[in-house]
């Protein structure tokens, strides 16, 4: 919520509350007229009584302005009742707010404590709150003090008003040309604080790490850093209070000044009386003074600070909605754009990406290889809204879609299971075998709510997306036989039957999970190795099906070279920076993806097909390209085409359909659970 943003929800809130309004000016019309009264009955004392040597009626006039102070004190009372109905509401918004948004966080498994949401809900709700109602008393005691002292001054001498309106206009003026400024410096001073806090507690958890790894200076020089901003922002707030002492001087004092220094002469030249002069005097060290005072201090302290409390409340700081995310244009004709992106695991660690920059295109193919760690999941869940970066911004245009490695597949019908993006749900999200022993790191929680919900798009609308609207069978088929799990979905029994995720195989868990995530509305698919446990044929089935997918943008993080090769462009991550080109002028301009490509070549020379693992060919991963054509035995048959070596396609089949985990079955069981 930016500062414009919370102006324009501030009127429209009070706007809303007219009628409160208009009652609590009612009641500070008593303070306008008592302040009116003060200085008109003691200019009158003097002048009418006192200098004429009549007594009682000099005490008569103060008598009557003795009795204007209990009833403007009555009508304060009156105000402060009033202000209920104009500060309650707002609190109750806040909580809401705060609710909705702790909730959401919850729900999308964003945060593990909600220590943040009890200190909003409690601390600075109730900040906001006080706040406000102190903010409306004094500028409403303001503006009616104001009044009735300026009436006074007008009724008594109208010449009084050209000695005390300019300096006072000048002082109102400045102080408010000061107040968008100051609350910059007092955020920005708050942001320092908050950063210098944060990195000393980061340091402390993390001084057994610093010290093996002799990152002393380093974070010696990081801790300064902060220290230094921390230091520039306070002095910067403490020059911009030097203007509000400014305005208060010139609004509140030189009035006084002016008014003591032409005194004589226009006494003299009867252009006043010394009850004018006592009266003026009266309504400006009495009334307006203190009035202005009141304002300057507590609209420019309370004032930035109630500002800075409503955007924090407003959810400033929390980690980005996926689905206002995808609502972020990435700029014209993209997909998805990376800017400057930097990210690391926790604070002080070495970045996984640094200054990634990265634009893909609407419509585009591109595939990200790269070894084993080098941090590709997490440029996908970057991409997908699931991590934040540390510096930088990512862009999507449209919802993304992030498949993760291990499928989610729900209990429930074939037919919920496919059409659950799409308004088709009401199956429960179950991880099946193999993958819930990684839901509780925050990849893990990634993943689930990638795979588990719908397909990272919007964990926060588990019920599927609204848009277009459920499919119709034919459409949930068709989706099924273009990414290749027709057979699959024959196998099974059809759209009505009934699925258990702990009878399909991982790579029968993958095209299910696929073909859900084809018919979803998505724009922007990120397939994070969502192919691995399929054989090379059927994924680059499902690889095309995605890339002609119409509207559609595919990022595929690779599994295989055979990947690399059919994308459009490659992105090629490589520690500290990233190369990024086509399948062709690559090998040219990375020595890695020269690697990658002969360690691929090698393998299939040595007869392994295209079913290389890029990482293993470059010799860093663990998986190795046999396994893939194991895993291909396990899933062809339900897939489609053979491959060189595959065995038993009679035994596949009657496991995929019946999956009995006994007999001459007793190995497919066995895969079922992987
Ligand atoms: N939740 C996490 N907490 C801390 N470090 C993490 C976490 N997830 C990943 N990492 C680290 O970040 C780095 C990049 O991991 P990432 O999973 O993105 O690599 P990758 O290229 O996808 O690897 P692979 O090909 O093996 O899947 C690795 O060093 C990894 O150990």
């Amino acid at each position: 919520m930016d500062e414009q943003a919370a102006g324009v929800r501030m009127r429209g809130y009070l706007r809303e509350r007219a009628r409160g309004l208009a009652v609590l000016a009612g009641w500070s019309a008593l303070e306008s007229g008592q302040t009116f009264l003060v200085g008109y009955a003691v200019a009158k004392a003097l002048d009418d009584g006192f200098l004429r040597g009549r007594d009682a009626t000099g005490l008569g006039w103060l008598a009557l302005a003795a009795v204007a102070v209990p009833l403007g004190a009555y009508g304060t009372a009156r105000v402060f009742r009033g202000l209920a109905v104009l500060v309650e509401p707002l609190r109750d918004i806040l909580v809401e707010r705060v609710v909705r948004g702790g909730l959401r966080a919850a729900v999308r498994g964003r945060r593990s404590g909600d220590g943040a949401v009890v200190s909003r809900l409690t601390h600075q709700v109730e900040i906001a709150r006080d706040t406000f109602g102190g903010l409306v008393l004094v500028l409403r005691s303001f503006v009616f003090t104001a009044a009735g002292a300026l009436a006074g001054m007008c009724v008594l001498a109208p010449l009084l008003l050209l000695i005390v309106l300019p300096p006072l206009a000048v002082g109102i003026a400045l102080f408010a040309a000061g107040l968008r400024p100051l609350a910059r410096r007092q955020h920005a001073y708050l942001a320092a604080d908050e950063a210098l806090a944060e990195e000393c507690g980061a340091l402390a958890g993390g001084l057994r790490d610093i010290t093996a790894c002799g990152a002393e200076p380093l974070m010696a020089a990081r801790a300064d850093a902060r220290t230094d901003t921390a230091l520039r922002t306070a002095r910067a707030l403490a020059r911009w209070g030097v203007l509000r002492a400014a305005a208060l001087a010139i609004g509140g004092q030189l009035p006084i000044v002016l008014l003591l220094l032409t005194a004589p002469w226009l006494i003299r030249t009867h252009r006043l009386t010394p009850g004018d002069l006592l009266g003026a005097l009266t309504y400006l060290t009495q009334s307006l003074q203190p009035a202005l005072q009141n304002l300057v201090h507590i609209l420019g302290a309370a004032g930035t600070r109630l500002g800075v409390v409503l955007r924090r409340i407003g959810g400033e700081g929390d980690p980005p909605d996926p689905a206002a995310a995808a609502e972020h244009p990435a700029g014209p004709g993209r997909a998805l754009h990376f800017h400057d992106v930097t990210f690391g695991y926790g604070a002080g660690a070495e970045p996984v990406l640094k200054e990634l920059e990265l634009a893909v295109r609407t419509g585009e193919h591109l595939a990200v290889v790269g070894p084993s760690g080098i941090g590709k999941s997490t440029l996908a869940a970057l991409a997908a809204g699931l991590l934040r970066p540390d510096r930088g911004e990512v862009r999507t245009a449209g919802r993304p879609a992030l498949v993760p490695q291990e499928a989610y597949v729900l209990t429930g019908t074939v037919r919920e299971n496919l059409g659950y993006l799409r308004g088709g749900g009401g199956a429960e999200p179950s991880g099946g075998a193999g993958v819930s022993g990684r839901a509780d790191d925050s990849r893990g929680a990634a993943e689930a709510a990638g795979s588990g919900g719908p397909e990272g798009a919007d964990p926060g609308s588990w019920g599927g997306p609204e848009e277009p609207g459920a499919p119709q069978d034919a459409e949930l088929l068709a989706a099924a036989d273009v990414v290749g799990a027709g057979p699959l979905v024959a196998t099974l029994g059809g759209l009505d039957a009934e699925v258990d995720p702990a009878r399909l195989s991982a790579g029968e868990r993958q095209l299910l999970a696929l073909a859900r995530t084809y018919l979803s509305p998505a724009g922007l698919v990120v397939l994070d190795e969502a192919t691995c446990h399929l054989d090379p044929a059927a994924e680059a089935v499902a690889e095309e099906a995605f890339a002609r997918r119409p509207g559609g943008t595919l990022v595929v993080i690779a599994h295989r070279i055979s990947s690399a090769r059919r994308a459009g462009r490659v992105l090629v991550l490589d520690g500290t920076h990233a190369v990024c080109g086509t399948h062709e002028d690559l090998p040219a301009r990375s020595a890695l993806y020269r690697d990658l490509v002969g360690g691929w070549s090698a393998a299939d020379s040595a007869g392994c097909a295209d079913g290389v693992d890029t990482a293993g060919a470059a010799g860093v991963s663990g998986s190795d390209p046999a396994g893939d054509l194991r895993d291909a035995d396990r899933v062809h048959p339900v897939a489609g085409p053979r491959l060189p070596g595959d065995r038993g396609e009679v035994v596949a089949h009657g496991a995929v359909g019946q999956m009995q985990p006994a007999g001459d079955l007793g190995d497919r069981g066995a895969l079922g659970a992987q």
